[in-house]
């Protein structure tokens, strides 16, 4: 005798649905072939505890039966997760296992996570979600998150409403510039999956109220293109006038379902990047990570490098190679801070000033307002007019203006080469080394390399983890300079105060704060970063000041300020662990 899920699934001619099929309705319809199954519970990854299920929660969510006889602890389950991760040999493999988990049972996923940051973060985040988005279409498992495209254009706010919860935060990406790694199409969908996991992992939002967004307005990937595997819109990118109505329909719709939604911009190529920023900062409530995120990080780790150095911040030359979206982010930033460094003598310097203190080197050399050609909106402010010959590469920047900071945001793998990095040492006591174009192969230097190079004088930082370096029987544990360490807590602190706007004031807020975390004893091994895994506390000290900073500026719309903001953070916080469950009425 069949079941009636059985029979429902028998073939089209069968006999006992009197030679007809059902359709789906009808299937759906009838309470002997359908009921929506209790046992749904354990697909769905929120309320699953698989396996750590009560004997009390088995029988009253109608679970007994359908899992082995053992209740396990959360614990219990970590080690088999951690067992099963480990036991993975690629990168790739332990991100796609990492990902079924997630699908699976979020909490579990989470705690993982949560208690080994460093060994998973690499997974879920740069290098490997690099690797991962230039290969979604051909590990795609299951949606998440959602996918809006050009043709939906019209339609967006109703597409919202196919979402079923109410996000703190969106984390959106049009995939056009993902890492280093250029125009991946639907593909960048896994940097705005990645950040929120770190979000949730690295600050404690909810996952239930995390979004992550891919706006598809093609892609000029042909390589992408010619896949029959891809799975996006396959046209031509759009851009222009059709681009900007498209996000902002988009926006819009976000702000109007969702007014409180904080929506980070990440990984938008510099010929949209900075207007979408200057166009909706003030609209709602947003910020670009890879130019205010990365500004604010390499900041902390700036101003701590300038103290490993002896030199105050307003005194140091750096020579930026590249000059795109994060590099303005960064120079724009320690511009500032420089100035504040400054105005501590009483001098009044301004912003501009400190600007001249900055060397840009692009595609075709030093960015120089004499050099010909079309110069971006974005590099005009540090445009240089004191040159007497054009310089068309980094090793004649580095022998002529002889910096004391060198800052690698070009997405050019090992373009730091031997020669530049011995020059950095032998100009300075300490050079400042910071490599951080992401993925590691974009790396414009390994730690390795910076560190033998330099005979072992370098402060060194990369974008993406770098293992130890022994020099001299000395351990260098590298630096990791990269936006994760801020927009987990700035994001918190926006969303906790309700802030209408992110401001300047907040992002350099942040970048303080982070600056802090970092001891006189940590310096004096020269780390410039704090260990990533006290990123928890990390995030809550950030959002706390964020906050402050939210009502300082008449941001904040709360209707009651609280008195702790710590406190007021922490009670936010989502810790990844199960908790009871009633009966079934109670998932409605
Ligand atoms: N560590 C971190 O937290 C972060 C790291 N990044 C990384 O930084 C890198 C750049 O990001 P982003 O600024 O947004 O990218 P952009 O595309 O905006 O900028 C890249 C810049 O590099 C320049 N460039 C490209 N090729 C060369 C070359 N051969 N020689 C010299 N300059 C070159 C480009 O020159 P041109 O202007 O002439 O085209 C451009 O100015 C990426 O790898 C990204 O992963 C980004 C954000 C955060
Ligand atoms: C880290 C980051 O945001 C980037 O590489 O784009
Ligand atoms: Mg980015």
């Amino acid at each position: 005798m069949k079941s009636p899920l059985e029979q429902s699934m028998l073939s089209p001619l069968s006999p006992s649905t009197g030679g007809l099929t059902r359709s789906r309705s009808q299937v759906f319809s009838d309470p002997e072939l359908f009921t929506p199954s209790k046992t749904n519970i354990l697909h769905d990854s929120t309320y699953n505890k698989g396996t750590a299920f009560s004997r009390d929660e088995r029988d009253k969510l109608g679970l007994s039966g359908l899992l082995p006889y053992k209740v396990e602890t959360l614990e219990d389950q970590l080690r088999r997760a951690l067992r099963q991760f480990r036991a993975f040999t690629t990168p790739i493999e332990k991100y796609i296992y990492l990902s079924s988990l997630q699908e699976r049972n979020e909490t579990l996923f989470y705690r993982l996570l949560v208690e080994n940051l460093v060994e998973t973060m690499p997974i879920v985040y740069t290098p490997t979600v690099g690797e991962a988005c230039t290969k979604l279409h051909e590990v795609w498992r299951s949606s998440r998150g959602m996918y809006i495209s050009l043709e939906d254009k019209g339609r967006i706010r109703r597409l919202l409403d196919n979402w079923s919860h109410v996000p703190d935060i969106i984390v959106v990406t049009d995939g056009s510039r993902i890492l280093g790694l250029g125009d991946l199409g639907c593909g960048g969908m896994g940097i705005p999956i990645g950040k929120l996991s770190l979000y949730v992992a690295g600050a404690g939002f909810h996952p239930v109220k995390t979004l992550p967004v891919q706006l598809d307005v093609g892609t000029n990937n042909q390589k992408l293109r010619n896949d029959d595997l891809y799975l996006g819109l396959n046209r031509d990118r759009v851009r222009g006038e059709e681009f900007y109505s498209f996000a902002d329909e988009f926006l819009m719709a976000v702000k109007d379902k969702w007014p409180k939604c904080l929506v980070q911009f990440e990984d938008f190529s510099n010929d949209v990047c900075f207007e979408l920023l200057e166009k909706y900062r003030n609209k709602l409530l947003c910020f670009n990570d890879d130019i205010q995120g990365t500004g604010a990080v390499i900041v902390s780790g700036f101003l701590n490098a300038a103290k490993v150095t002896g030199i105050r911040p307003k005194d140091h030359k750096i020579v930026f190679f590249g000059a795109g979206s994060a590099s303005v982010g960064v120079a724009d930033q320690i511009a500032m801070v420089m100035k504040l460094d400054s105005d501590k003598d009483g001098k009044q310097v301004t912003v501009d000033e400190m600007r001249r203190r900055m060397y840009l080197v692009d595609s075709k050399g030093l960015v120089t307002k004499s050099r010909g050609g079309r110069l971006e909106v974005h590099k005009v402010a540090y445009a240089r007019d004191d040159v007497e010959e054009e310089l068309t590469s980094l090793l004649e920047v580095v022998k002529k203006y002889k910096p004391t900071a060198l800052i690698g945001l070009s997405g050019q793998g090992q373009t730091f080469t031997e020669e530049i990095l011995s020059l950095m040492a032998e100009n300075n006591e300490k050079p400042i080394v910071f490599a951080l174009s992401n993925p590691t192969n974009n790396s414009e230097c390994s730690a390795e390399q910076a560190v033998k190079f330099t005979k072992g004088k370098c402060v060194f930082a990369s974008g993406s983890p770098f293992p130890d370096v022994t020099y001299e029987d000395k351990v260098i544990k590298p630096g990791q300079g990269n936006n994760m360490y801020i927009f987990p807590g700035l994001g918190l602190g926006a969303v906790v105060s309700e802030s209408k706007n992110v401001s300047d004031l907040m992002v350099l807020t942040a970048s303080q704060v982070l600056a802090d975390c970092v001891t006189e004893q940590d310096l004096k091994k020269g780390d410039i970063y704090p260990s990533l895994a006290s990123i928890r506390s990390i995030s809550v000290k950030i959002a706390a000041a964020v906050a402050r900073q939210s009502v300082k500026e008449g941001l904040c719309r709360l209707t009651s300020i609280p008195d702790d903001w710590e406190q007021y953070v922490k009670n936010y916080v989502f810790e990844p662990a199960y908790a009871e469950l009633g009966d079934a009425s109670q998932l409605q």
